[in-house]
Order: C-alpha cells, then structure tokens, then sequence
C-alpha cells in the first residue's frame, strides 16, 4: 500500500552559530519553524527488490533521481525492503529551507506509514537538518542540530518566503563565517503577536548571513526587496540561504509584498506561508 507525506520547508529565524567541533562541523543554537509549503513524498513497495525515485514538480529539473538523493539514501538508512518513492519537488534546491532534509525526513515517515518499519536512529548522519525536520514543529535546535528543545507556541504571522534561485552550498558558508565562538540565543520567551516576535527577532542573529553574503549579492537584495515592502516587520537569511523571509502581522500585507516582489524580480522563487 502507497503512503505519502509532506515535507515542509524549514525556516531558521534565528540562527546563532557558538562553536566548531574537532571534526569541522559547527555547534549552532537556532530558533527553526516549519512552513505550510513543502514538498511531497509517496513511498510504494518495489516490484523488483531495488530502490527506485522518481520526481516531478517545478523543481524537478535540479535534481537527479539517483542513490546521491537523501530520498534514496533515507530509505537504504531505513533498511529492507526497498520502496518506489516519488518526490514532489515545490522547494528551490540548496536554497537554506532545508528541502533534502525534509524530504529525508518525509521518506522514512512515508516508509513507516507504508509498512510498519521503525524510524532509524542516527538520523543525523542524513544531514544535521534531519533530526529538526522528523519532528516539524517549531524548535530550538543546538548541537549540530540533534539536541531540540520545545519553544512557546507561535503566534499568528504570515511569512513570504523570497529566492532569487540561486544555489547557495552550505559548506561554502560555513566556511566562509570569520567566527565560530559566538553568543548563544537568548531564551525564546512567549511572544504574544508577530510584533512581539518581530522584537525578539531583532535581538537575536543569523550568524551564517553575513558569509551568505559576501558569497553571493543576491542575499543583500532579496533582503532590500522584503524590507522595503509594506507592513514588512522583521526580514533575515534562513538557515545558509539563500532564501529570504520576511514577518508580516497581516496576511493582506504578506501578499500585497508577494505581489510587488514578483513584480520587481519575476524570475525570483516568491511565496507566502505561514508557520505549521
Ligand atoms: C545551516 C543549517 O541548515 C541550519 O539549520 C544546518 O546547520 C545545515 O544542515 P544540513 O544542510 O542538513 O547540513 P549537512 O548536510 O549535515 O552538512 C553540510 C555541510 O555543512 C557544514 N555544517 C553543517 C551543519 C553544521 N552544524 N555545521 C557545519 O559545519 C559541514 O561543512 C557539512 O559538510
Ligand atoms: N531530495 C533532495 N532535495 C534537495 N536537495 C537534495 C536532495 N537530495 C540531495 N540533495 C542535494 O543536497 C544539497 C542541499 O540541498 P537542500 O535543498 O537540502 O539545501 P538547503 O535547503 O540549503 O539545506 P539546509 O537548509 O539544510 O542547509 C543540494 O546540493 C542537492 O543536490
């Protein structure tokens, strides 16, 4: 029997990078949501005993559907017996809205609901995203991304999500980042409205942003577009970018700034959303 399921996109509001383990990977403190937008993966069982992927959707194109795909490599980490999966594709690729770890995590969600099989341990060696992404709810996330917390509930936002597809590789940003010993997030504390949230954002970083854009220009400008558009309280890089989001406290206000962003920069990947 087929099982299908949503792989949303993950939002990194704050992003606060605080140390640099022995083997390179860095230790981050984050605040992360998860969007209503994502994309889709079916599991169904193979008929010849071999894993098989097969994509569609806007962003298909970018993808291969071969064993590199966190898709396939959820799946084999899953174990026997091997599945067809297809993957809906509506996420721009490396694009910092952790889009392969969702899938990941969708897969071995849509293998459990297929056949009964258990969730692996050691998610983590998928991709640091994957862990946050098996539970897709809001979180505080540290270590590389294993040690998740729960944070206070969120209050009603509505959030564009704004690309100007260009991939960004997370490793070339990390790299990039002059200091790994910085200040850890300030404890999220309950937030009232998008306002109070958009106040407490403005305490706190996305460490990865200012590498993000001495790498790529397009980062500063997708922040300018959000920034200058009407009702727009808060805009910063998710995760290792370069995806853009910007907090609006309406949703009339969201997707007027949808609109005039795309008017602006028509090839751009522009979406309104809100937070699951
Ligand atoms: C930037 C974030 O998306 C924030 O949520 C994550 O920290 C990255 O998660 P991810 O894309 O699942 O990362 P992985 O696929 O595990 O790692 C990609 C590369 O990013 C770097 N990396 C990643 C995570 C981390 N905590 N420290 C790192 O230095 C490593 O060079 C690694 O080779
Ligand atoms: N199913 C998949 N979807 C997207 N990328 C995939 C997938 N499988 C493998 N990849 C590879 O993983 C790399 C990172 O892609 P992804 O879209 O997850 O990046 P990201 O959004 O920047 O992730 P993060 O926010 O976790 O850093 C890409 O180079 C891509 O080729």
């Amino acid at each position: 029997m087929a099982a299908e399921a949503f792989a949303p996109a993950k939002i990194n509001l704050a992003l606060h990078v605080t140390g640099k383990r022995s083997d390179g990977y860095h230790l981050i403190d984050s605040l992360v949501v998860f969007a209503a937008v994502g994309d889709k993966v079916t599991a169904e069982p193979s008929r010849d005993g071999n894993w098989h992927l097969a994509i569609n959707g806007p962003f298909a194109l970018g993808l291969n559907p071969d064993p590199s795909n966190l898709v396939i490599k959820a799946g084999k980490l899953s174990g026997d017996p091997p599945a067809l999966f297809t993957l809906t594709k509506r996420l721009p690729i490396a694009a910092g809205i952790g889009g392969g770890s969702s899938d990941a995590a969708a897969a071995l969600r849509a293998l459990s609901d297929m056949d009964g099989r258990p969730i692996p341990q050691d998610v983590v060696s998928l991709g640091a995203d994957v862990p946050v992404c098996l539970r897709a709810e809001p979180a505080r996330m540290r270590g590389i991304g294993e040690d998740l917390s729960p944070v206070p509930p969120m209050p009603k936002v509505y959030l564009v999500l704004v690309n100007a597809t260009r991939h960004m590789s997370t490793r070339a940003v990390f790299q990039t980042l002059e200091t790994a010993d910085n200040d850890p997030m300030p404890d999220p504390v309950p937030w009232d409205d998008a306002a109070a949230l958009a106040d407490w954002l403005k305490t706190t970083r996305n460490d990865l942003e200012p590498p993000a854009r001495r790498l790529d220009g397009t980062v500063a400008r997708t922040i300018d577009r959000i920034e200058d558009t009407e009702g727009c309280l808060f805009a910063r890089m998710s995760g290792s970018g370069a995806t853009c989001f910007g907090l609006y406290a309406s949703e009339d206000n969201a997707r007027r700034a949808a609109k005039a962003i795309r008017g602006f920069e028509p090839e751009w990947w522009v979406t309104t959303t809100t937070p699951l």
